[in-house]
């Protein structure tokens, strides 16, 4: 019950309603007094203090603490300044500064600059003992020569007026104008002296103002509010005393304003700035990389706009600090969508694949690079992975042979662009894949035992989603697994031997994979890779399985990327990128590319090509039906060189024909009426002549290469 209400009682027996304590002989006392004081003076604090805390009380208050702020702010500024003029003190300072950086050299040359300017004060010192005599000459010397001069001059004037009244004449109007200016000064004087206190301190106050001396809680709002301001040499140097590493406050605490020194120039840089930092010693760049979230709030910034690197100096780390809110908005289209004559060549070109985070062009060199792309579910590698097939692809030399593990379409524009394509998640699509990679050692082997010198077309096997490949439990029939990283598991083993041998030859492989641990990508096979890709991650130690302990030690932090905002974000390691001396890896926001989008572009490939048909499974060799095979390689040409139909065959079949000459094509087509046959002075195969020899076989001649 509040002090407000009193409760009153009925008397059953008169029926009167009574105060509590009152009785008939000593009506109750009405409330006391003292009570009233209390509320009154309760209620005077609550408006008291409603009064204070209203917005435009605060307002009041920090307009008037900002301005005397800046006044004493501008004092404190003029009497350093003015204390720095006659003094050494801002030598002694910046020696300090260059000390507390571990600049020895400099605090040498600083020293030096103190000693020449204490010199130099102590001649002028010396001079001013003398000074009253030479004053007390020269005001002689100087009051002698000006009434001389007058006087010759009002001689001159009296000769030229014949007057001799002229010669006093000079003299006299100098003396008129000196007290004239007397009368003058003494009628300003008083204005004067009321002024120039309120000059003074209008001066002081411009000084405060111009070096933003008030405190951040009396500035107004809108400037109160310092998240994405633009970066300064300040708000650099008090982020990073600000970082809670004790040696780094201390020496920025000894540099005072010289601590903007351990600053390189602050320079534009794409969609933010660049700022290289030398730290003092005894702070280590580890240490500074290792808070970059308190860095970033520090300036201002989130987390992922603030990108902390090494460069090549020592002690010395660089700082990338996005524009606020940039690296939200979307980079352009891809050139391979914006261009339709794009074109590709796999030894000397780069695919156009992104945009580092300066702005600059991101292109990479994939000429006889193995790749392995990794990155949490859903966040772009197979878009990231795929963009990079696609520009390959308008290189007609190249050919694909693909495995999509997931199965969903991704890659299903390669239809009739690679020359193997198997989609699909199941143990079956699992062993497909693997005697994929096995056929393109068949034919790495091949390579490797032609002549040196040969020149061969480069051959891209791309598995996605390889972490179902590795986590396969299917057993063959010779009881070897075809998962796992056992030396007996044949999609590991194949996988390994294309890394140890197959970029001299030009047989690639390119992985990308999802969630990586050590049993779904395991080491030897992560490291196998040249150029490693990684999006967004789960953990510092993914991101080491990703990219490798030197990438992120020098930097790499996939796993500060944003999962679902940073889509198409990777970093990368990789010698076929360009990345900044000192850097191990970049940073590339990659160029989308749809589906429709992807399969405009696979349209553009495969019409440089001649109609590869793609096959969806890898035939066994035991089953294999040259004829019929060859007229598949054959597609909708006339007549194909009998070389580039090995080749196809080989393609569609390596264990079959991988190892097939030009004797055994012809002892296939021997008595078929289809043999090979010259035409423009080149052994060709003729389409029309397989057709009719296929028509005309008896019913059981579908034999095997084997039979
Ligand atoms: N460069 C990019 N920029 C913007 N968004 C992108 C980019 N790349 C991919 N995305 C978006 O991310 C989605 C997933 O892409 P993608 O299928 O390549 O991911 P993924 O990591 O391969 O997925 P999964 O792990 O399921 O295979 C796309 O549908 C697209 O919306």
């Amino acid at each position: 019950m509040t002090d407000n209400v009193v409760p009153l009682f009925k008397d059953p027996t008169t029926g009167t309603y009574t105060l509590p304590g009152d009785t008939p002989e000593t009506p109750a006392v009405a409330a006391p007094d003292s009570v009233r004081p209390v509320r009154r003076w309760k209620r005077t604090a609550r408006s008291l203090r409603a009064a204070v805390t209203s917005e435009p009380a605060r307002t009041a208050a920090r307009l008037v603490a900002r301005h005397g702020m800046y006044v004493l702010g501008g004092t404190r500024i003029t009497a350093k300044r003015a204390w720095d003029g006659r003094t050494g003190s801002r030598y002694e300072r910046m020696i300090r500064a260059a000390e507390a950086a571990g600049n020895f050299e400099e605090a040498k040359e600083w020293e030096d600059r103190l000693t020449r300017f204490r010199s130099a004060r102590h001649h002028r010192r010396m001079d001013l003992l003398k000074a009253p005599q030479d004053a007390v000459k020269s005001a002689a010397y100087g009051a002698g020569l000006t009434i001389g001069g007058l006087l010759l001059l009002g001689i001159v004037l009296a000769i030229a007026n014949k007057d001799a009244t002229w010669i006093l004449a000079p003299i006299t109007a100098v003396i008129e104008a000196i007290a004239a200016a007397v009368h003058v000064a003494t009628v300003v004087w008083g204005p004067a002296v009321t002024i120039s206190p309120w000059l003074g301190l209008l001066a002081l106050w411009g000084v405060g103002r111009q070096r933003q001396t008030a405190p951040q809680w009396a500035l107004p709002a809108q400037q109160r509010d310092d998240a994405g301001a633009p970066i300064t040499p300040s708000i650099v140097v008090t982020a990073l005393r600000d970082l809670g590493i004790a040696p780094m406050r201390k020496a920025i605490k000894e540099m005072g304003d010289a601590g903007a020194a351990m600053l390189g120039p602050i320079r534009i840089a794409g969609c933010g700035v660049e700022v290289d930092a030398t730290l003092p010693s005894g702070v280590s760049t580890k240490e500074v990389q290792g808070r970059r979230r308190k860095l970033a709030e520090n300036l201002g910034r989130h987390e992922h706009e603030v990108f902390i690197t090494l460069p090549a100096a020592a002690r010395t780390v660089r700082l990338w600090i996005a524009d606020s809110g940039a690296l939200d908005e979307p980079i352009g289209p891809s050139p391979l969508v914006t261009d339709p004559k794009a074109a590709a060549n796999y030894k000397t070109g780069k695919a156009p694949w992104g945009q580092d985070l300066r702005g600059d062009a991101a292109t990479l060199s994939l000429y006889q690079r193995h790749i392995l792309a990794t990155g949490l579910s859903n966040q772009g590698k197979t878009a990231a992975l795929r963009a990079l097939a696609l520009w390959l692809a308008l290189d007609k030399t190249v050919e694909f042979r693909i495995a999509d593990l997931k199965g969903v379409g991704d890659w299903g524009m390669f239809d009739g662009l690679a020359t193997t394509l198997i989609q699909g998640p199941t143990d079956e699509h699992v062993i497909q894949a693997t005697e994929m990679v096995e056929e393109l050692v068949a034919e790495m082997e091949r390579r490797i035992q032609m002549p040196p010198g040969t020149v061969f077309t480069p051959l891209i096997g791309i598995v996605d989603e390889a972490q179902v490949a590795f986590m396969c439990p299917a057993v063959g029939a010779d009881k070897r697994p075809y998962g796992g990283s056992k030396a007996t598991s044949r999609y590991f083993m194949a996988v390994r031997k294309i890394h140890n041998q197959g970029r001299a030859v030009d047989v690639l492989l390119w992985e990308g994979t999802q969630d990586p641990t050590d049993q779904n990508l395991p080491k030897l096979v992560r490291e196998g890779a040249h150029t490693r890709i990684s999006l967004v991650l789960g953990t510092e130690s993914q991101a080491r399985m990703a990219l490798g302990d030197k990438a992120v030690d020098g930097g790499a932090a996939p796993h500060l990327l944003r999962q679902d905002l940073d889509k198409g974000t990777v970093v990368v390691a990789s010698g076929g990128i360009t990345i900044p001396a000192g850097q191990t890896s970049i940073t590339v926001r990659t160029h989308y590319i749809d589906d429709e989008q992807a399969a405009e572009v696979a349209d553009r490939a495969k019409a440089l090509r001649d109609g590869i048909t793609t096959a969806h499974t890898v035939a066994a060799a035991d089953e294999s039906d040259p004829l019929a095979d060859i007229l598949t390689v054959l597609g909708t040409e006339a007549r194909v060189l009998t070389q580039e139909v090995l080749k196809r065959l080989a393609a569609l079949n390596g264990k079959a024909y991988g190892r097939w000459s030009f004797i055994d094509l012809k002892r296939v087509l021997d008595g078929t009426g289809a043999e090979p046959y010259k035409s423009d002075g080149r052994m060709v195969i003729g389409r029309d002549r397989i057709t009719r020899a296929l028509t005309n076989r008896p019913e059981d001649g579908s034999a095997s290469a084997t039979k």
